[in-house]
């Protein structure tokens, strides 16, 4: 089969020559937008924590822990050593797990170029501060935000691995280095367009994390479409809530950084939040399921510190309340619902009598009557 970037690249790559970036994480997302870029025609490094990563990637073309059957551009190359990465990187895309973010940002400190932006895309918060990624990034190195950016969208890795088309957002304070980073990652199966709206765009790729993670679960326990459409369509009205709250903008959330990536998770069986919550729901521990997952499922840590920033913007969540509730062991997955109405719906069996979680949760449905759905 022709691929798609062997077919229409030249286009593309005219536009990237000479453009040098680098790639800091080599799981699937980080090796899936090193090639998305290679194939935009970027001259790409990619840095790996671990050298037989970088080795295979660097000699064999491939991926096979992460991405397997894939056949990465031969333009790509990579490396372990973080200053060979960063050498002369005017745009530097980060694909770390979230809770190590800050680490690495402090290992490559050192290397960075003064003029280089940063770009995110971490669809995580950092539990410790509840900071999003674009604030871990200002916060550790310093930057102003118009060298911060962050790209979120539906954005599957294996699938666009296989050169499956979809695009994605790029958004920075300055609209003219969200269309630098555009501009780097337009490949003839990857579009790429810009917002100005950081705190929107970065958001509804946390958010939807969540909400996968409570699709998974009563996909688990075995109930069907009429249940998960209802709780994407209350989901999303959680996502929207929460993020302009925060300062984002209601259109971002409608946009392909919002409900595009809502429906990518929510549908795909190869979102790992989607999975993770599939496991719960069929009666994992959160343990067995981490075990078995040996992947970055970023909801399950981002639950606590989104519910703690919800609770003092006065958000309320009660998917997401539901989810924590679930993950804690509080609540059965089975009793996971759209409009779970009182603590009469909970058998008494599964209720810690008078747990406040329980109290909350009550009120919040209760504040919730008569609202639209
Ligand atoms: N996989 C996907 O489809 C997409 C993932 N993302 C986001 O990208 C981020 C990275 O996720 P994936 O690449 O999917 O995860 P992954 O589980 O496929 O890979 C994680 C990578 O991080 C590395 N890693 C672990 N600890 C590290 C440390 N201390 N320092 C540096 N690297 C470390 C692992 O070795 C691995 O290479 C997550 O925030 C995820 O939400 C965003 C869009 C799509
Ligand atoms: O962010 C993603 C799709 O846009 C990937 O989702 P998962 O992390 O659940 O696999």
């Amino acid at each position: 089969m022709t691929t798609r970037s062997a077919a229409a690249g030249s286009v593309h790559s005219d536009r990237n020559r000479g453009r040098r970036v680098a790639v800091i994480g080599a799981g699937s997302w980080g090796t899936t937008f090193a090639k998305v870029l290679a194939d935009a025609g970027c001259d790409v490094t990619m840095w790996a924590r671990r050298p037989e990563i970088a080795n295979e990637i660097q000699v064999a073309r491939r991926n096979s822990q992460y991405l397997p059957g894939v056949n990465l551009p031969k333009t790509l190359t990579a490396t372990d050593d973080l200053a060979t990465a960063l050498q002369g990187a005017r745009l530097v895309f980060l694909a770390v797990p979230s809770q190590t973010l800050r680490q690495n940002l402090i290992d490559l400190e050192p290397y960075l170029d003064r003029r280089s932006v940063l770009v995110s895309l971490v669809k995580g918060v950092e539990k410790t501060t509840t900071m999003r990624m674009s604030e871990v990034i200002a916060d550790t190195l310093d930057l102003g935000p118009e060298r911060i950016a962050v790209v979120s969208g539906p954005n599957i890795a294996l699938e666009i691995a296989k050169e499956q088309p979809t695009g994605a957002v790029a958004s920075c304070v300055d609209l003219g280095v969200a269309q630098e980073v555009a501009m780097a990652a337009n490949a003839p199966y990857f579009r790429t367009y810009v917002n100005t709206d950081v705190i929107g765009t970065e958001l509804g790729g946390v958010l939807k994390n969540l909400i996968a993670l409570a699709i998974g679960i009563v996909d688990g326990v075995g109930y069907g479409e009429n249940t998960k459409a209802a709780i994407i369509t209350r989901g999303l009205a959680e996502m929207t809530e929460f993020s302009v709250a925060s300062g984002a903008d209601p259109a971002t959330l409608s946009g392909l950084a919002g409900l595009g990536d809502l429906i990518a998770t929510c549908q795909s069986p190869l979102s790992r939040n989607n999975t993770a919550g599939r496991l719960i729901g069929q009666g994992y521990t959160q343990e067995e399921t981490r075990e078995q997952m040996q992947q970055v499922a970023e909801g399950i840590t981002s639950v606590p510190p989104v519910l703690e920033l919800a609770r003092e913007r006065g958000i309320v969540m009660p998917i997401v309340e539901q989810v924590q509730m679930v993950l804690s062991g509080k609540m059965q997955p089975e009793y996971l619902g759209p409009h779970l109405a009182t603590e009469d719906d909970v058998p008494q069996a599964e209720l810690s009598l008078g747990s406040p979680q329980i109290g909350r949760l009550k009120r919040l449905f209760d504040r919730m009557k008569g609202t639209r759905g």
